[in-house]
């Protein structure tokens, strides 16, 4: 059965970033995933994960000046160094918290900019990501982000990503499958699991509408952890949502499922 690992970004967030490891140990996870922690020195968080017995599941590149509205770099002209140099950065921590996954953000898309052009370049850099990824047994993610939470941000539905992952076809990149966003553009999540499965690497869930506990709302996540099992997903399950009210007061959902894990 599914492994569900906690997104410190989004879970315990009420807590300094550095407890939040022992919290989501204490809670019974065994992983973690977050949106980065780059001014955390990689030794310390190191140290959190061991102690804790935490295996680091997936963080993602620096994705540029997020107060500045960067939503990752990899589709911005202008940025290719700056791109670069975080391939470099992400690297250097995935391989210090022997973490074997990376997510690439793709970046926005400002008014009166070329879809098609930003495409290419996106494209030319996750090329670039995976072959150096690649090279340290790393696999790099991209994950289609609804425009609603995201406005502008350049890689949307499931459908697109698919095909840039067929047109690229590198086996050091592959999809990360965000129920939350999928069921915001286009719906219909079981079919697109088992129709995209060979490209899927990580799984996020989350309750829509809302982006609360994953049994809040309209999707019937049983359902689509027994769905994933039947699939042969053997990923983990980033639990990357916004508790309604404490974060273990909301783990009630997990608790079936927990120690299930094949
Ligand atoms: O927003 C999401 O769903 C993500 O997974 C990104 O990594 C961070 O925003
Ligand atoms: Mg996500």
């Amino acid at each position: 059965m599914p492994r569900f690992c906690a997104n410190l970004s989004f879970l315990f967030a009420d807590l300094p970033f550095e407890k939040r490891f022992a919290a989501a140990a204490a809670a019974g996870f065994s992983g973690v995933e977050y949106i980065g922690a780059y001014d955390m020195p990689m030794a310390d968080i190191k140290r959190h994960l061991d102690e804790n017995e935490l295996k680091q599941v997936l963080f993602n590149l620096p994705p540029g000046d997020w107060e500045a509205g960067d939503r990752g770099l990899a589709c911005r002209p202008g940025r290719e160094e700056e791109f670069r140099d975080s391939v470099f950065r992400a690297l250097d921590y995935a391989t210090t918290l022997e973490c074997d996954m990376i997510h690439c953000m793709a970046g926005n898309m400002a008014k009166g900019e070329d879809p098609g052009e930003l495409a290419r370049l996106y494209c030319d850099n996750l090329l670039y990501a995976a072959d150096e990824a690649g090279k340290a047994g790393v696999t790099i993610l991209i994950e289609p982000i609804n425009g609603v939470d995201m406005p502008g941000y350049l890689l949307n539905s499931v459908e697109q990503a698919a095909v840039i992952l067929d047109q690229l076809d590198h086996p050091a990149l592959a999809l990360q499958f965000d129920i939350y966003h999928a069921q915001l553009v286009g719906g219909d999540i079981a079919s697109r699991l088992a129709r995209h499965f060979d490209k899927i690497r990580h799984v996020q869930i989350a309750g829509v509408p809302g982006r609360h506990e994953p049994d809040r709302g309209e999707l019937n996540c049983s359902f689509l952890f027994y769905l994933l099992d039947r699939l042969g997903y053997d990923g983990w399950i980033g639990c990357e949502y916004k508790p309604q009210g404490t974060t273990e007061e909301g783990l009630g959902w997990l608790s079936p499922w927990q120690g299930t894990a094949s």
